[in-house]
């Protein structure tokens, strides 16, 4: 396809790893997602279910492919996995790495509203509808339209609840690990929501999955949320899984939340659960 160019490809558990590039009109810069081909795509004539996986603040599109260990489970349940990268790249505006969580690495999946930030801060857009769209023009033979879910981390969680809550449908299935779950009450998201949203709080309730879910009138939809016990960021309530339950719970959508004894917020934690979240999926876009 036109735009699209392939960065590397590695056979895992029977399967292809690969890294593409491409131009987003979005963000307007080149970007690099992932893509894990399950053995079952061999020979293009079966279509798959897919998971969108979002990653948290720091990260690229290659710490979930390094680090997680998800293609054992992929291949097993037969399931393609796309991961974008966490904001624009390349692009130069002040201030943009300064921190670690805010500008690059630190997209929000959100699409900003301030300058200078507005231009090309769209990840919201970017996720669901640019590379959305691309990856079910250019991987048609083996993508199923009708059977797509997204995960994520931290910042990911946060961009896979609201992805899920403000595009009805879209996902069919939704779980986070260590989701940052209310950001208009944590010091993660008030400053970021400050810096690529303004001043206006209207706007920030607008990608707060805590409040979304109170509104929320889709398709009937539990949410999987796990975390960590001795996560540091939940315990300095960058996090608050509590307050997206007692919203969900408020309004009847299932929520199940997952307390960890003992895991922290890194991969090592990830890794040792991400076999149940593809279950949990699988179970819903396999159905
Ligand atoms: N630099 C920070 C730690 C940053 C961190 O823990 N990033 C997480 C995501 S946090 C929320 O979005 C991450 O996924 N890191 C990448 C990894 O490979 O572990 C600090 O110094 O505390």
């Amino acid at each position: 396809m036109e735009n699209l160019e392939q960065v590397s490809s590695n056979k895992i558990f029977g399967g292809q790893q690969r890294v593409y590039s491409h131009e987003s009109s979005e963000l307007k810069c080149k970007m690099n997602f992932s893509l894990y081909l399950p053995p079952q795509a061999e020979g293009g004539d079966v279509k798959l279910p897919v998971i969108y996986y979002l990653s948290g603040l720091t990260c690229t599109e290659q710490n979930f492919i390094t680090k997680s260990g998800f293609q054992r489970y992929a291949a097993e349940h037969g399931i393609i996995v796309i991961g974008p990268d966490t904001s624009p790249r390349g692009v130069k505006i002040d201030g943009d790495d300064e921190s670690w969580d805010f500008g690059v690495s630190a997209g929000f999946y959100l699409d900003a509203a301030k300058e200078p930030w507005s231009k090309n801060y769209r990840m919201g857009s970017y996720l669901n509808t640019e590379l959305y769209d691309l990856i079910l023009k250019a991987f048609s033979n083996v993508v199923d339209p009708d059977r797509i879910g997204i995960m994520g981390h931290s910042m990911g969680g946060h961009g896979a609840l609201v992805s899920t809550l403000r595009n009805p449908g879209q996902y069919k299935s939704v779980s986070a690990f260590a989701p940052i779950c209310n950001p208009t009450a944590c010091p993660w998201g008030v400053k970021a929501f400050n810096g690529y949203l303004g001043e206006d709080k209207a706007k920030w309730v607008e990608w707060d999955a805590t409040e979304l879910v109170k509104k929320y009138e889709g398709p009937p939809l539990t949410l999987l949320i796990d975390q960590g016990a001795a996560d540091k960021f939940y315990i300095e309530k960058q996090l608050l899984p509590e307050n997206l339950v007692e919203a969900c719970r408020s309004v009847g959508v299932p929520v199940i939340l997952n307390l960890r004894e003992g895991y922290d917020h890194s991969y090592y934690y990830i890794s040792s659960f991400i076999g149940e979240h593809f279950d949990f999926h699988a179970k819903i876009l396999k159905a």
